[in-house]
């Protein structure tokens, strides 16, 4: 029996809510198939040798010949629902409450001791890069934090960076929609995900153990600490990645650096050493590498003591004035990105990083 238009409809909506990422093999094939099926066989020119995703993409679709629109509506139909499992839900969903123990995260390490609930990037043969699922990860960890019994959250890194930002193989992986859907998807997954640091209840601490890049120093404005090695510094390449700022960044780090600093990080990319950044007071105090752990927690451990409903009250009030603005500011900055990942500057500095071309 064929499909109908609804089936295909339907198993479009299932490829969004897969849990398990599918591997890019199988993205590729679900691609093609929906190019098929909703536009018969491949009809635009093949792209540059350079431009490995679309040319892998071409390479998909065109590799389908002249396959009936009908067959490849039943092709994809059957691979989606040999992807799903009966229990499928969406991923982007942040569970309020979930148990970090119970939930397992694969790439980050949460635990809780001394009152202390700590999210360590454990990414650390990629320089602990945030890729999507990370992000998800990220956002369950913090709801969870917010309601767990500790009284402060640190965020930190393994290995010899704190993080390198966002993984830049996370805009090789193109849904069936294309590059516009992938960059909408990206849009309202950062807008959700700066959303979280905005509304967190607790103080939040960034323990900056090494080199920071893009997202993650960003983010730092939105901390209530950030406490650094002096082997940290602070990055962010947006112009060289065709990109702009996000996490606030346009708001918080002109306020806390003036515009003229903010702007030699914002637009002309500067890295800062841990230093410059306490100097400027994007960092709140800067340790020796080689006692670095043993002090912060210490001074952490001793913070933890102090009573937790005076600590979150007067965060609280801190905060109070600003929440409105960051979310407006938030959802700003997601607006411009959604425009600029579409970029021939974007697309181009992520294939040159991609093709080994380029390093920060
Ligand atoms: C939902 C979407 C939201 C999007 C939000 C947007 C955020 C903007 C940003 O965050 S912009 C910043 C993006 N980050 C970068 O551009 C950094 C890219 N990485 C580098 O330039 C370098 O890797 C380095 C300077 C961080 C470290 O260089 P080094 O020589 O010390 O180490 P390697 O390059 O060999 O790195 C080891 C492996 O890690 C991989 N890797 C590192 N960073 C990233 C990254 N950001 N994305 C993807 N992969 C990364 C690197 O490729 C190496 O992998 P390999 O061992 O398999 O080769």
């Amino acid at each position: 029996m064929s499909v109908t238009q609804k089936d295909f409809e339907n198993a479009m909506n299932q490829v969004k809510l897969l849990k398990k990422d599918p591997g890019n093999e199988v993205k590729l094939k679900l691609y093609a198939l929906y190019k098929q099926a909703t536009e018969g066989p491949c009809n635009i020119p093949k792209p540059g040798a350079f431009d490995f995703v679309n040319k892998a993409k071409w390479d998909a679709w065109n590799g389908l010949g002249s396959l009936p629109k009908e067959t490849a509506r039943q092709n994809y139909v059957d691979l989606v629902s040999s992807l799903s499992g009966p229990s499928s839900e969406s991923s982007s969903q942040v569970k309020p409450g979930a148990d970090s123990k119970q939930e397992g995260y694969e790439n980050l390490l949460v635990t809780s001791e001394d009152r202390i609930t700590k999210i360590l990037l454990n990414r650390p043969t990629k320089k602990n890069a945030i890729t999507t699922q990370m992000y998800h990860e990220i956002m369950l960890a913090l709801k969870a934090a917010s309601q767990d019994d500790s009284v402060l959250t640190v965020l930190t890194g393994s290995g010899d960076y704190y993080c390198s930002g966002n993984d830049l193989t996370n805009f090789t992986d193109i849904p069936p929609g294309g590059v516009e859907e992938k960059a909408k998807n990206s849009s309202f997954l950062l807008r959700d995900f700066v959303n979280c640091f905005i509304d967190f209840p607790k103080p939040l601490v960034a323990v900056v153990n090494g080199p920071a890049v893009g997202i993650s120093v960003t983010i730092l404005g939105l901390f209530d600490i950030v406490y650094a090695s002096d082997r940290a510094t602070f990055h962010t390449p947006f112009s060289h990645l065709g990109q702009s700022p996000e996490g606030c960044s346009s708001y918080t780090f002109p306020k806390i650096m003036g515009s003229s600093k903010a702007a030699e990080m914002l637009i002309f990319g500067k890295k800062l050493t841990a230093g410059e950044a306490c100097a400027q007071g994007l960092v709140t105090q800067v340790f020796p590498d080689s006692t670095f752990q043993k002090e912060v927690w210490t001074r952490l451990k001793a913070y933890s003591k102090l009573p937790p409903n005076a600590m979150r009250i007067s965060k609280e009030i801190i905060r109070k004035n600003e929440k409105e603005k960051l979310h407006a500011v938030n959802a700003e900055e997601c607006n411009v990105l959604l425009s600029r990942w579409q970029s021939d500057e974007c697309m181009n500095a992520v294939v040159n990083f991609l093709s080994r071309k380029a390093k920060l």
